[in-house]
């Protein structure tokens, strides 16, 4: 089942100065129509509970609630839709598990993961690091522009459709070239919710997406 896809994802993070429902509020507030909530540091009780309120915000501003990982909490709250940062996740077997109507993401470093996630029924994948990012440290080689653009032909060769985001260390200075390379969107957490304003942070990405 084809599913609409937002061009501009933001990612919910553990940071100081604002919990996950406020970067929610503020990112819904600005226009976000796409939210991840990434919270791997709280028990089920705790997710659930910042998930309804984060759910009723999304509702209320017609945002689309993803959630990173947990898929045990499908149906049991207001999601629309689970990003599985596991990479060597089989995506068949979570299609069955969770139904049609459930929005699944996917991460890669490779061309060769957006190409099994695509074959496998992903919605869309995250495809990193573009560069450095502190939200999640890992050892995988940047992507780049170049690499974004050489990943871009290769899928187009291959006839695959997949919606793919750059992610990873992502500034409001990079979304032209990135956009360019013909990847869909673009996923961010720390250079918007770790903005000085994050609302004002949230519309300048979103001017020069959309
Ligand atoms: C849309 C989206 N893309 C990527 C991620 C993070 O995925 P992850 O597997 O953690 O990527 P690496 O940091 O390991 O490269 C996400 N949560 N959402
Ligand atoms: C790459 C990645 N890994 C975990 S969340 C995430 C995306 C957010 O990265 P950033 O905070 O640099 O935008
Ligand atoms: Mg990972």
């Amino acid at each position: 089942m084809k599913k609409f896809i937002e061009k501009l994802h933001f990612i919910t993070h553990d940071i100081d100065q604002l919990t996950h429902t406020e970067q929610a509020q503020i990112a819904c507030e600005a226009g976000a129509k796409w939210i991840q909530y990434r919270c791997l540091t709280k028990n089920d009780d705790e997710l659930l509970e910042d998930i309804n309120v984060i759910a009723e915000i999304c509702d209320d501003w017609g945002a689309t609630l993803i959630v990173t990982d947990h898929i045990h909490l499908n149906g049991k709250a207001d999601i629309q839709g689970f990003h599985i940062e596991d990479m060597d996740a089989d995506f068949t077997k979570l299609r069955a598990q969770l139904g049609e109507a459930v929005t699944i993401g996917g991460s890669s470093n490779t061309v060769e993961g957006l190409i099994r996630l695509a074959k496998e029924g992903a919605d869309y994948a995250g495809f990193g690091p573009f560069r450095e990012t502190t939200t999640k440290p890992n050892n995988a080689p940047h992507i780049g522009i170049e690499g974004y653009k050489k990943a871009m032909a290769t899928l187009n060769q291959n006839g695959i459709t997949l919606p793919v985001l750059a992610v990873g260390g992502v500034t409001s200075d990079d979304i032209e070239a990135i956009m360019e390379t013909g990847v869909f969107g673009i996923a961010a957490s720390a250079a918007i919710n770790q903005a000085e304003d994050m609302r004002e942070a949230y519309l300048t990405f979103y001017d020069k997406i959309m």
